[in-house]
């Protein structure tokens, strides 16, 4: 076995991993980072780019099917499926560079490519070598979570792991999962020319306000997904090509191929982590606010910490460790600012509370600041006019924010700085938006925040009679 020393070693080198190591070598430290898969995680190769890539052909494909209202004429989309998902492959390869091992081992860390196991409080085992290092960061991740269904362990099923590597179109694509991955996934397949059946034990969209959610699930269904809620998956069974769910109501739906979106799992297994004294939870790995473990020198971070799973909270994580780890300062995670969005078209993003969120907490104090695509020039234009923001306001400072509309994900992050800096309703109002611009509607919804307290109101009406009657 050869022994190797450290000051910081990385476990996982995915969307967390791999922004703690690249930080923490520039800044000095000497750093190891272990992969036992692919370098780049989830996010690179089975989640976020993949996924994304494809709601980009999907997109390409209901453009040119519904290009009639622009006066171009509607085509209908010849689709290549093979072609859709080299493009997606593609995409992965463009990016890739960035989290690879060479650039990585360029930054002056050293790169291991075996998983890591834990020997002792203060040692991992990664093949033949074993690191101790003064700090640790669990950054593995989290794999599908594969619900007990009788029969499913005897079809062929896809999950995000599988379906990206696919070459031919399903003729019928049945969903298990409601949620932002079976929804993102639906829409792309039914706009690539598939059938799809999603089938949701609860509400489709279960945690988004349900205004919000029911935007988009009803543009999902228009455009032919079919959606079914507060239905089970009780069985499973088939063949390859002709499967069959049988809800726990007895209901049968059939189709070709089946993608399994129920959940995920934190990737704890491989970690041995009773011998480093790590407790788990239900959803992952115990955590205190500053992300350390019960084992004061482990960090655990993104996804396998078991909270909000995303991408830049990953990254977020990763920060909040550099500078507990490496500065020795304290350091500690807020949630309240963190965005998260389901790029559906329209696209559904969120920070801080939901409406009922906001009412629960503040009661009758909450104010809802609303303001309707309807009525934005540029979504007009561009015939995106569907949807709205809600601003959720407790005495003039916003506590949470909904849009649910074009390029919603692009425009949420605003409202994250205004939340992190617990800034009021009227500095909003003193930012100016070019027009004509989709991100005007922030604007318009500090102004309908303030045209009720400025507009119809006797005492401005008083004040502004008086000064007119004394100006020059
Ligand atoms: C289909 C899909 C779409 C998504 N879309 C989005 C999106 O649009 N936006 C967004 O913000 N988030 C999205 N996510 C979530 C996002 O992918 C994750 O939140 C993010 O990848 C988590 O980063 P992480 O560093 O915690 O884990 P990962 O990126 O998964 O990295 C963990 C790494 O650790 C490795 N590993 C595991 N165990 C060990 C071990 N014992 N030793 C060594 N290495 C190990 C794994 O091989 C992996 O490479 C999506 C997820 C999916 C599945
Ligand atoms: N745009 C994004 O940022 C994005 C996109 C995709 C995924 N993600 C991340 O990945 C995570 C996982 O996504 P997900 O959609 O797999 O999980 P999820 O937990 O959000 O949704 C899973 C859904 O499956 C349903 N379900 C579970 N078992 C079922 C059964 N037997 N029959 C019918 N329905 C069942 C649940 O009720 C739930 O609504 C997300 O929470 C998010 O953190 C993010």
């Amino acid at each position: 076995m050869q022994r190797i020393k450290a000051d910081i070693l990385v476990i996982g080198a995915g969307s967390g991993g791999l922004s703690v190591a690249a930080g923490a070598s520039q800044m000095g430290a000497n750093v190891v980072l272990l992969e036992g898969h692919e370098m780049g995680g989830d996010c690179l190769n089975y989640g976020c780019v993949p996924s994304k890539a494809l709601i980009a052909s999907a997109k390409a494909a209901h453009g040119q099917a519904h290009a009639a209202a622009f006066g171009v004429a509607d085509q209908a989309p010849q689709v290549d499926y093979a072609a859709a998902m080299a493009h997606v492959r593609d995409v992965i390869a463009r990016i890739a560079p960035v989290d690879s091992q060479e650039r990585f081992e360029g930054l002056g860390v050293r790169v291991i490519r075996e998983y890591g196991r834990f020997l002792s409080e203060t040692e991992v085992q990664a093949g033949d070598r074993v690191i101790t290092a003064r700090r640790i960061v669990i950054a593995t991740g989290s794999s599908p979570l594969v619900p007990p269904v009788p029969g499913l362990d005897k079809v062929p099923y896809l999950t995000n792991e599988t379906l990206f590597g696919l070459n031919e179109r399903p003729g019928h694509l049945l969903i298990i999962g409601g949620g932002p991955i079976g929804m993102e996934m639906a829409q792309a397949h039914v706009r690539l020319g598939c059938r799809v059946t999603v089938i949701e034990a609860d509400r489709a969209l279960g945690r988004e306000d349900p205004e919000a959610a029911a935007l988009i699930l009803d543009r999902l269904r228009a455009e032919g997904v079919e959606i079914v809620e507060a239905t089970s998956a009780g069985q499973v069974r088939g063949k390859a090509g002709a499967i069959d769910i049988v809800s726990t109501g007895g209901r049968i739906f059939s189709g070709t191929h089946l993608l399994v979106a129920a959940g995920r799992k934190a990737n704890t297994e491989r970690l041995n982590l009773e011998a480093a004294g790590i407790e788990t939870t239900r959803s992952g790995i115990r955590t205190d606010a500053g992300l350390r473990t019960t084992n004061r020198r482990v960090y655990a971070i993104g996804d396998v910490a078991g909270g909000l799973q995303f991408t830049h909270v990953a990254g977020y994580h990763a920060g909040i460790v550099i500078r507990s780890a490496l500065f020795g300062l304290p350091s500690r995670t807020k949630t309240a600012h963190i965005p998260r969005a389901t790029y559906t078209d329209p696209e559904l993003a969120q920070v801080g509370l939901t409406d009922a969120e906001a009412r629960d907490r503040h009661g009758g104090r909450v104010e809802i600041a609303r303001f309707d695509y309807l009525h934005n020039d540029r979504a007009i234009a561009e015939r995106s006019a569907e949807g709205f923001i809600k601003v959720m306001v407790v005495k003039g400072r916003p506590v949470g924010v909904t849009i649910a509309g074009h390029q919603a994900g692009e425009h949420i992050g605003l409202w994250s700085l205004v939340l992190i800096n617990n800034l009021k309703m009227s500095q909003l109002a003193a930012m100016v938006s070019p027009y004509p611009t989709i991100g005007e509607i922030n604007k318009r919804a500090a102004g309908a925040y303030f045209s009720p307290r400025l507009f119809g109101n006797r005492t401005v009406e008083r004040v502004v009679g008086l000064v007119q009657r004394w100006l020059p």
